[in-house]
């Protein structure tokens, strides 16, 4: 199954509705926008520039429509972040699952939005992106470098994907963490 599939089954299997908006944050080259452009379109572009501010799409796919803020990481936009997940259905946080070094920066910036009261019990998807690089990592690392198993107060959902490898349609593989808190 690819992470297009299954990406918006984990979106319709929370909400069990027709629409859902998300917001879409993570360090800045994680590759959001690209992420955006490829479940929008299913075109890979390499001529993706960094977002500024943020971007705002909706994507139709089935009987799921999807609203979606992606929002730049660069550090001076990333005290935005709250803002723009205030009164989504789900939080995504995107990391380069090649760049290991970045891996503290994305579990700090990832548990300091977590720890906003406003943003308590918002589902989490965590996509470790670039899945097509030699030496990324895999699912259960993330889970450990990112300290998703800390997280009790809300579902959260990790898997391993990588938009240029989407938009060739080749399958990826995935795995769920956990889908309610313990
Ligand atoms: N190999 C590979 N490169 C990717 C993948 N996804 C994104 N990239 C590259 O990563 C770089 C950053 O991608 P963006 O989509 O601009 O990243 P972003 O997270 O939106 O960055 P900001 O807007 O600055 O926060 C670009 O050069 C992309 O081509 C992927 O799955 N595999
Ligand atoms: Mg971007």
């Amino acid at each position: 199954m690819s992470i297009f599939t299954s990406f918006f089954q984990w979106i319709s299997g929370i909400f069990f509705s027709k629409s859902a908006e998300i917001a879409i944050v993570g360090l800045q080259a994680s590759g959001k926008t690209s992420f955006v452009n490829v479940i929008g379109s299913g075109q890979w572009s390499e001529d993706v520039v960094p977002t500024v501010g943020f971007i705002f799409r909706k994507v139709r796919k089935g009987n799921v429509t999807l609203k979606i803020w992606d929002v730049a990481g660069q550090p001076k936009f990333r005290s935005m972040w709250e803002r723009y997940c205030h009164g989504v259905d789900a939080i995504v946080f995107i990391v380069d699952s090649a760049d290991a070094e970045k891996f503290n920066t994305a579990r700090f910036e990832l548990h300091q939005l977590l720890s906003q009261s406003a943003l308590g019990g918002v589902p989490l998807l965590v996509l470790g992106n670039k899945n097509d690089l030699d030496g990324h990592v895999p699912v259960k690392d993330l889970i450990r470098d990112l300290q998703l198993d800390k997280i009790m107060d809300r579902p959260v959902s990790c898997y391993s994907v990588s938009p240029f490898a989407l938009s060739l349609l080749r399958s990826l593989d995935f795995s769920v963490f956990h889908e309610k808190p313990t």
